[in-house]
């Protein structure tokens, strides 16, 4: 299994400062939404120029204008951007087919999608798929465990690369290791530790048990 450390509500030198302390212990590093929103593209570049060695998802949660938004993503040293699975089609296609020209690759955000929808989504071949506790849903509804039903087997085949965010902690990865889930996206539990390479270090430890992912 490998772990995301996603960074959010932070400024660029602090997330640098942060990684740097746990970066032996983390796969890859997500760019989040709220950097991207704060401080543009420059948050992805600086990320990527710290951190050349290291595969950086740029959170875009892409829902329209998907060209625009995936050229401007893989110029600033995006490896692989996010498109959400409730946009139209046609924007998951584009993000993919620019995906491909760059020779980089998408994470289409599972957030909000029906069953029916993540079936049909399952079809794009060479996509990360994401299962997401949303924010909001863990802050503002409490919602901050993974229901089987979201992590049930035979949901989750080997043939798919399946991610899963939000709110994941020490004792809720295991759950997820177990359903197969290949990628940990992991925040809070991380950046507002006291001591982040500490919890780094464990998350590391229990996320040995899986297979890891090539970049
Ligand atoms: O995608 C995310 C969320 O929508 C905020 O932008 C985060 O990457 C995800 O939630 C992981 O962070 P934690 O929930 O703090 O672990």
């Amino acid at each position: 299994m490998n772990i995301q450390l996603a960074l959010d509500r932070l400024t660029i030198p602090e997330a640098i400062r942060l990684t740097r302390l746990v970066e032996s212990d983390i796969d890859w590093i997500e760019v989040g939404t709220s950097l991207i929103k704060e401080f543009g593209m420059d948050s992805v570049r600086e990320m990527k120029n710290a951190f050349p060695h290291k595969t950086i998802l740029a959170d875009t949660k892409t829902t329209d204008n998907a060209k625009y938004e995936a050229e401007i993503s893989f110029t600033a040293g995006a490896d692989i951007i996010t498109v959400m699975g409730t946009a139209p089609l046609i924007t998951i296609e584009t993000c993919m087919e620019m995906a491909r020209s760059y020779k980089k690759r998408v994470m289409i955000d599972f957030l909000n999608t029906s069953r029916e929808q993540q079936e049909s989504l399952l079809a794009i071949e060479g996509a990360i798929f994401c299962l997401h506790i949303s924010k909001d849903e863990q802050e503002l509804m409490g919602e901050r465990a993974w229901k089987n039903n979201q992590t049930a087997a035979g949901y989750l085949t080997a043939k798919h690369t399946i991610a899963a965010a939000g709110g994941i902690t020490l004792d809720s990865l295991p759950q997820l290791l177990a359903s197969g889930i290949d990628i940990a996206i992991i925040g809070s539990a991380i950046t507002k530790a006291d001591n982040p390479s500490n919890v780094a270090k464990q998350f590391r430890k229990l996320a040995k048990g899986g297979a890891f992912i090539n970049e």
